[in-house]
C-alpha cells in the first residue's frame, strides 16, 4: 500500500506546474502550491500516509458535506430541500446566473448558492461552536480550529457570496439573517484541517456516520446517504461528470486543496494539493485518486477482479 501510495503522489506532482493556488481569497494565494499528500484510513483501523499529510489548510467546500448532514439531522429531508434541487449545476461554484434568470432554488447543496441556504437553516439554532464540535467528531480530529486570517481575508473579498446570498433572500429562498447565515458558512469554510483529518471524515462516512471504535452514532444515517450521493453527482462543481468516470468515488473537493473521498464501506481517502485546476479541483489530487482507484479496484462500477 504504502510503494502504491508513493506512486500514486509522483503522477500527481507532474501535474503540479499546470495548476494554480486560489487567488480570490488573497489569504489562499500564499499556500506553497507544490505540496501534495494522500491519505487513507481503512474499516480495520490502518492508516496510511504519503506525503503532506500533516500540513494545515483550509476545508473551504468541503465543509458543505458537513453542514448538510448536520442540516438534513437537524430539520430533515423535507425541510432542506423545500427551497432547494439536488440536480449537478454544470457551472462553476460560485455562479449566480441561472439562479437568477432560470431557477428559484439553487440546484444543490455543494455550490455557493446551497451552501449558503444551508447555512441559514441552521441560523441561529446551532452555533458555529456546536458545528466546530460536529466537525472536530466526524474527522475525528479534536485540533481542528477556525483559522481567522483566511476567516478574515474571506470576509473582506466576499462580494460575490454577499451577492448569492442577498439574491437568495429576494427570492425568498434565505429565510434567516443574511450576514449571519454568511458568516456561519465562511467560518465553516476557514476551518483548518488536514489530509489525514479529511480521511477520517471519509472513514466515518464509509461507516455509515459511526465511530469506526467505538461504534457510536455521530451522525444520522440518512443524513450520510443522502450526503455521499450528492458527493457523488455534484461534489467536483462541473468536473463532477468526468471525475465520477474517472474515479468513481464520491468524493468532494474545497479551493483550499483538499479532497474527501468516500469508499463505501472501505475507508476514507483525504488529499491535500493546494495546486487547482480550472474547475477549482486540486490538479494533483484528482490524478492521485484516479491512480488510486484503478491500483485498489475502488471505482463504485468496477467488476470484482
Ligand atoms: N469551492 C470552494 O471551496 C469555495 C469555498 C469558498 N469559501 C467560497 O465560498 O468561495
Amino acid at each position: 500500500m504504502q510503494k502504491i501510495l508513493e506512486n500514486a503522489l509522483e503522477i500527481g506532482r507532474k501535474y503540479i506546474p499546470e495548476g494554480e493556488c486560489a487567488s480570490y481569497i488573497p489569504e489562499l494565494a500564499k499556500a506553497d502550491k507544490n505540496h501534495l499528500g494522500v491519505c487513507i484510513r481503512t474499516r480495520g483501523m490502518e492508516t496510511f500516509s504519503a506525503g503532506d499529510t500533516k500540513e494545515r489548510f483550509t476545508i473551504q467546500s468541503i465543509s458543505k458535506v458537513i453542514t448538510l448532514m448536520v442540516a438534513l439531522q437537524h430539520c430533515g429531508f423535507d425541510k432542506v430541500f423545500e427551497k432547494m434541487n439536488m440536480e449537478p449545476s454544470g457551472d462553476a461554484f460560485n455562479s449566480l446566473v441561472k439562479l437568477d434568470l432560470t431557477s428559484d432554488k439553487p440546484f444543490n447543496p455543494m455550490i455557493n448558492a446551497g451552501a449558503i441556504t444551508t447555512a441559514g437553516y441552521l441560523v441561529p439554532d446551532v452555533s458555529f461552536e456546536d458545528m466546530l464540535n460536529y466537525a472536530r467528531r466526524l474527522c475525528l480530529d479534536k485540533d481542528i480550529v477556525m483559522d481567522e486570517k483566511v476567516f478574515r481575508s474571506e470576509m473582506d473579498h466576499c462580494a460575490r457570496n454577499r451577492a448569492i446570498a442577498y439574491l437568495l433572500q429576494s427570492k425568498g429562498i434565505l429565510e434567516s439573517d443574511v450576514e449571519k447565515s454568511l458568516e456561519l458558512y465562511t467560518r465553516m469554510c476557514s476551518l483548518s484541517v488536514t489530509a489525514e483529518s479529511l480521511a477520517g471524515l471519509g472513514l466515518v462516512l464509509s461507516n455509515g456516520g459511526r465511530h469506526p471504535e467505538t461504534g457510536e452514532r455521530l451522525i444520522d444515517k440518512y443524513a450520510v446517504q443522502v450526503a455521499k450521493t450528492i458527493m457523488l453527482t455534484c461534489g467536483m462543481y462541473d468536473g463532477s461528470g468526468e471525475f465520477a468516470v474517472r474515479v468513481g468515488i464520491p468524493s468532494k473537493s474545497g479551493v483550499g486543496g483538499g479532497i474527501l473521498a468516500v469508499v463505501e464501506k472501505r475507508m476514507g481517502i483525504g488529499i491535500y494539493g493546494p495546486a487547482l485546476n480550472e474547475k477549482g479541483n486540486s490538479i494533483g489530487g484528482s490524478h492521485v485518486l484516479e491512480y488510486l482507484s484503478k491500483e485498489l479496484n475502488l471505482h463504485m462500477f468496477a467488476a470484482e477482479q
